[in-house]
């Protein structure tokens, strides 16, 4: 036998390490019950392993840290907003920033200085915060991502791409002028950090610029897109990560990022523009909704730390690292037959709840209830990203997506290999012993993004 040669490992060293509490199948059904069956109203001191989410629970570097100590707290003119608006033209190209509290802050200011009532934004899949947005400030989103993207099956490699057809066909329906933007995502949260090809993103742009229709970027996770590109796409292989993510840039008009996922940091998020006037805009608004233009709701050493992760985001090591534990968990998983999103994404192991428990009806909540039976095994978090996270429409009908997944989210710099194993072995277990599992019932429902804070209880 070939012994495997290809071995990869972190680009870094551990100095800090925090102590995990283990607890017992009591302790955790007890937990499970006082949350109400929803992983999100779980007690962090109840979990062993965190996978609800990447979002503001990386782990930062020694220079991160450092930068922290060189925040400056002055209410305007902060050095720290100076160096992050030089990282975000070095790194993304962007002219003008508006820093935000987190990424949803930036969504809030989009929305309400591009979109007018009656307008339709096209997106490649929804997402939960910037849909929510779009439609407070009064548009209809519609998805436009291709066919391939709600098949888990699908092994596509860029499922994340838009389908200019659908496109097409809005523009034919409504005209351009009601489109004030698409808004494209990359690596697509919800169809499981799937990625959108430079290829699709040439056509759109050009595409785009014939009919005068913008393109808005949910930047969020652009350096694990890059890495996909870089190793998926024609004529990308020997370019770094760094130079892809400046050329996905390139061919939008601004964008919205949340700071929690790619660029390291606890906090913080932000809005980028190119052009001028929306800038004056967004800048305008920023102190009414999140604090002045030189800070927009952060202290100056987040705005420092998030910095200098963007800088650490584009290393071409740290992504190999970063996608490869994802891989290497998702492998494991297949390994024991989970039933998992194809192609692995990037930022975590979407279980597919359909197949795992294709005994449960869709409005039984088969991926709500996964979650809740995989943290009953061993205390790991996960989070439904089902038919709870898709909520309702303007009507007050439930959508009903294709895609009912349970979603392992995995941290930046925190977890090891052994935790992969661990968590692959829990859920392998659960696996086994499918059949005896029964659906959830909602019992408390809250108006905005109910997967949150809804309550249920077991059928
Ligand atoms: C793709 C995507 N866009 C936007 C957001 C919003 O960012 P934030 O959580 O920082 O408000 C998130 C996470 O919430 C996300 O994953
Ligand atoms: N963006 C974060 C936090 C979040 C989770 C779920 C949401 O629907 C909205 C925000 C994530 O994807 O994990």
């Amino acid at each position: 036998m070939q012994l495997k040669r290809d071995s990869w490992a972190e680009p870094y060293k551990i100095k800090m390490v925090e102590l995990l509490k283990m607890t017992t199948p009591e302790q955790r059904r007890k937990a499970l019950e006082d949350a109400g069956f929803n992983t999100f109203l779980l007690r962090s001191e109840d979990v062993y392993i965190d996978l609800l989410t990447d979002s503001g629970t990386s782990a930062m570097s020694d220079e991160q840290w450092s930068g922290m100590m060189r925040g400056d707290e002055a209410y305007a003119g902060s050095k720290n907003y100076y160096n992050l608006e030089k990282a975000v033209y070095e790194v993304y190209g962007y002219k003008y920033l508006v820093p935000t509290h987190q990424g949803r802050g930036a969504e809030n200011i989009l929305s309400q200085i591009m979109i007018k009532p009656g307008d339709i934004v096209p997106g490649n899949m929804y997402f939960t915060t910037t849909r929510l947005h779009q439609e407070l400030a009064g548009a209809v989103f519609h998805d436009v991502i291709i066919d391939e993207a709600h098949d888990s099956n699908s092994e596509y490699p860029f499922k994340g791409d838009v389908d200019l057809g659908k496109v097409e066909k809005l523009v034919q329906e409504y005209g351009a002028e009601k489109i004030p933007y698409i808004c494209v995502a990359v690596t697509v949260n919800l169809a499981g950090g799937q990625p959108v090809s430079m290829k699709n993103l040439k056509e759109l742009r050009a595409y785009t610029h014939e009919k005068g229709i913008k393109i808005m970027l949910d930047m969020t996770r652009i350096a694990e897109n890059a890495y996909f590109i870089q190793q998926k796409e024609e004529g990308y292989r020997l370019k770094t990560i760094a130079e892809i993510v400046k050329e996905i840039c390139s061919y939008t008009d601004g964008a919205t990022f949340s700071g929690k996922k790619d660029a390291l940091v606890n906090i913080g998020g932000f809005l980028a523009l190119n052009d001028f006037d929306k800038f004056e805009e967004a800048r305008n608004m920023v102190v009414v909704y999140e604090g002045l233009h030189t800070y927009g709701g952060l202290a100056g050493r987040d705005m420092e730390a998030m910095a200098i992760g963007i800088y650490e985001s584009v290393q071409d090591e740290h992504m190999k690292a970063r996608i490869g534990q994802v891989i290497y968990l998702g492998d494991k998983m297949r390994e024991f037959g989970v039933p998992v999103v194809k192609p692995i994404g990037g930022h975590g192991i979407f279980v597919d709840a359909k197949q795992f428990l294709p005994h449960i009806n869709q409005d039984d909540f088969p991926a709500q209830t996964l979650a809740a039976e995989i943290y009953l095994d061993a205390g790991i978090r996960t989070m439904e990203r089902g038919i709870v996270s898709a909520g309702r429409n303007s009507k007050g009908e439930n959508y009903h997506p294709k895609l009912e997944l349970v979603r392992f989210t995995i941290p930046r710099r925190v977890y090891t290999q052994a935790h992969m194993d661990v968590i692959a072995e829990s859920t392998a277990r659960v696996y086994e012993r499918r059949n005896q599992i029964k659906g959830l019932k909602m019992i408390y429902e809250p108006k905005y993004l109910r997967f949150f804070q809804a309550r249920f209880e077991q059928l």
